[in-house]
């Protein structure tokens, strides 16, 4: 149970710890059961939560009940020696940082361990999460599961290397349909549409196909071929983007470029 005694830590309250800040306040969790660690806080509604503790450095007097790191990968191996104080061999450690290994979250000492890897739709509430729990009892995972569900949809895996995947997958893959946006209005403009007029439709296509993919109970494939008249012009742009040197080995690259950077992260 979350008590101000034994409350939930957030450490780090950027991008991705500022999103779940906001999911589980909005889920109900009381301001007064959460501790935000954070030298640089952002000025967000959520931040200035009345009740909320916000501090810079590690508070005196208190064990998490659960801590949950959200700190860039690069700074986690200067931050974990200075939380030891803050959790028990009870204390639930969750890390969404990139590459960092459950090894490496060891050496905060025995107890439970998650490794999860979000996005950043999370704060809109469409997150998608590949988790692994190491050392954790059913309560555990079900308290991470909670935790991480008020961002969106939490998927758990039995095998820790496959999060390094996921985190080439759905962790960096908005960045990926981000960048599709911006190679849609690009090659719009070059065929001859006005700049603005090129984002707006690739913008608002993207979107549009989003929130079909959302509702619609089809699979993509599915509801690619529903694009897709035989002879038409889908079929025409399709026959270059499936080509053997088109989208899929591309995508293959980009995954493997992804994966294999995580597993440096955390080396
Ligand atoms: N941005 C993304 O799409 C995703 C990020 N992640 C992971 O989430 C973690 C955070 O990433 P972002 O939120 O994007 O970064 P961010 O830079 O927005 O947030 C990191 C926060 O940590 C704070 N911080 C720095 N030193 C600290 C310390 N000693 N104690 C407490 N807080 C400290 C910073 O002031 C900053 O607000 C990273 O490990 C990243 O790998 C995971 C999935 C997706
Ligand atoms: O680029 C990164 O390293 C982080 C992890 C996944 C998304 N952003």
């Amino acid at each position: 149970m979350l008590s101000p005694e034994r409350p939930l830590v957030l450490v780090g309250a950027g991008n991705m710890g500022g999103a779940m800040l906001e999911g589980w306040l909005a889920a109900g969790t009381s301001p007064r059961s959460i501790v935000v660690i954070e030298p640089s806080p952002p000025d967000t509604q959520a931040l200035a939560t009345p009740g909320l503790t916000v501090t810079a450095t590690a508070p005196d007097g208190i064990t998490a009940s659960t801590l949950v790191l959200a700190v860039k990968p690069q700074v986690m191996g200067e931050v974990l020696p200075k939380l030891t104080g803050l959790r028990d061999e009870a204390t639930l450690v969750v890390s969404i940082a990139a590459g960092i290994t459950i090894e490496t979250l060891k050496t905060l000492g025995r107890g439970p361990v998650v490794r999860a890897i979000p996005n950043t739709p999370s704060s809109v509430g469409k997150g998608m999460t590949a988790a692994v729990a190491d050392g954790a009892g059913e309560k555990d995972v079900a308290l991470a599961d909670k935790l991480l569900s008020s961002i969106g949809t939490v998927e758990w895996v039995d095998d820790e290397a496959l999060i390094d995947v996921a985190t080439a997958v759905s962790g960096s893959g908005p960045a990926y349909v981000f960048y599709l946006v911006e190679a849609l209005a690009a090659a719009g403009e070059k065929a001859g549409l006005p700049a603005d007029v090129a984002a707006v439709l690739a913008r608002r296509t993207i979107i549009g196909a989003g929130a079909l993919l959302d509702r619609s109970p089809l699979d993509p494939a599915t509801l690619r071929r529903n694009v897709t008249s035989p002879g038409g012009t889908t079929a025409a742009a399709l026959e270059v983007l499936m080509a053997g040197d088109g989208l899929g080995p591309l995508m293959e690259r980009a995954v493997a470029a992804a994966t294999a950077r995580s597993r440096e992260l955390g080396s």
